[in-house]
Formats: C-alpha cells, structure tokens, sequence
C-alpha cells in the first residue's frame, strides 16, 4: 500500500447510501488501476463515491489522468474533485467507464437513463475497453422491467415525440413524456436537448432486451435507449449488510464479499 496516502476520514453512512458508496468504492480498487489513463465518469447518486473514491488514490496517479464526464453533472463532479476534464472527442478510446444503473439483469443488461442521461453515457460505455456498473442491492434483478417500472428512458428528438409515441404504443408499451418536475414547467430536456419518453413494456417483452432494444433505435426520431445489453463487464451490488455481490459478464457471481471502506485503496 502507499505509505503516502493520508488516513481516511469518511462520515458515516447508512442504508441505501452506506450500499451505493460501497459498490462504488469496491469498483474503483478493482477497476481503475495506476495505467489507465482515461477514465468515463457516469451519472446518478451512486457516481459521486466512484470520484470520491478515485481522488483517494492521490494526486500523483490522478495527475496523468483524463476524466470524461457522461453530463454535466459528472463534468461538475470533476471539476469540483480538481481532476483533469477531458472529452470523448479528445479521448475516444477510454480504459474504464464506471458509471450507475437503474436495473440490472443477470446476464448485466441494464436499463438506465433514470437521470435522462443515456445517450452519453451509451458513448462512454462502448467507448471503454472496461464498462462496469455500480448500484446498491435494490437495482438487481432477475428480469428488466421488475424493479424499475417507470419505463424504458428514450431520448427523442423534440419534434418526433408524439410519433414516436404512437409507434411505442403499436408495440405494446405505455409511454409517457417525461416532465421537468417542480423546477421546470413542460418537459424534461436532456443535456442533448432532447426529450425522454419513459415506456413500461409488458414483461414478454423484456425476455429479449437486445431484440426490444433494436426495434425501438428503429423508430426515426429516437436518438438513444436506455437498454444497455452486451456492454457491462461485471457489476458491483452493495447490499444492506455491508456486503458487496459482483457480477460478470461470464456469469461470475461472488456474493457476500467483505469490503471495509474505512481502508486506504492500494496505489502502486
Ligand atoms: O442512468 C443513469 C442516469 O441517466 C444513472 O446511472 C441511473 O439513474 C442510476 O442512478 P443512481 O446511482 O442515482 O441510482
């Protein structure tokens, strides 16, 4: 270990939030190691702890690195931890993208875009050699769709919304334009400029989500789905005990694993 490092102080978390930081911090020690270079940082509440974490394995490692933000709110998360911002233009090839999930199946697909961020964050999940996941033990599931019932975010192009919710509607789904909520009247407009539609589908449908996936990126007007299938390499699960699950994509799964939070990363 880094005899360097300074001690940690953290504040005691519980819960939900003691599982987020966890996972957050299982995936950094395992995933962003001293030769990467380029790191995509994802969107959501758990994402803070995976730059919380980074920033704690000092500022001589981070100092030859580049981060790429998925919106603006991780663009401000490096900003603010004074690590160097880059962009997918100047880096198109990232070593790891971690970043957060709505839902997470056993074969790690995913649906996100709860925080109208999909678009981006698909560009810095197949831009990374490694894209892993991190969520606390609510966003597991067997099957898509049952966890995360609010629907399939899908950005859309303004103008086409209302067709491409008739053509949502034809394939069985139940869309609904999201709003801004109580700061904004009218709808949620995404970092894009775009708009999200948020479509349950019937269970049958989620048997197959890459074939759901590509029927609705067929639709003109959509500009992404937040249907992640085939692009996760493992998932970290905080669960309520402290414990962490991960999960590969070779269908690895290690439950139960120890992680003290409390202990410095180990830097080379
Ligand atoms: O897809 C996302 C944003 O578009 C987030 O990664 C997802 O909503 C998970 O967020 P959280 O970590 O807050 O549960």
């Amino acid at each position: 270990m880094s005899s360097s490092l300074a001690p940690l102080v953290l504040k005691p978390l519980e819960g939900v939030e003691a599982a987020k930081r966890a996972a957050a911090y299982a995936s950094v020690d395992n995933h962003v190691l001293p030769e990467h270079k380029v790191v995509g940082i994802g969107s959501g509440s758990t994402v803070p702890y995976v730059v919380e974490r980074i920033v704690q394995q000092g500022p001589k490692v981070n100092a030859a690195r580049w981060f790429v933000p998925t919106g603006f709110q991780s663009k401000e998360l490096i900003v603010q931890a004074g690590l160097n911002l880059g962009d997918v233009d100047s880096f198109p090839v990232i070593d790891v993208t971690i970043d957060g999930a709505d839902e997470v199946d056993p074969s790690l697909n995913c649906i996100k875009g709860g925080g109208a961020c999909q678009l981006r964050e698909k560009v810095l999940a197949e831009a990374a050699k490694t894209f892993i996941v991190v969520a606390d033990y609510r966003k597991e599931s067997p099957q898509l769709g049952q966890k995360w019932t609010q629907g399939v975010p899908i950005e859309v192009a303004q103008f086409a919304y209302a067709s491409v919710m008739r053509k949502l509607e034809a394939l069985g789904g139940k869309p609904v334009l999201r709003m801004g909520g109580g700061a904004k009247a009218g709808p949620c407009v995404t970092d894009n400029s775009g708009f999200v539609i948020d479509c349950p589908f019937p269970a049958s449908s989620f048997s197959s989500p890459s074939d759901l996936l590509a029927k609705i990126k067929l639709m003109t007007g959509v500009v992404e789905v937040g249907l992640f299938c085939d692009v996760a390499k493992a998932a970290y699960f905080g669960n309520a005990d402290g414990t962490i699950t991960s999960r590969t994509a070779a269908g690895e799964v290690k439950e139960g694993i120890s992680f003290d939070v409390q202990r410095n990363p180990v830097v080379a």
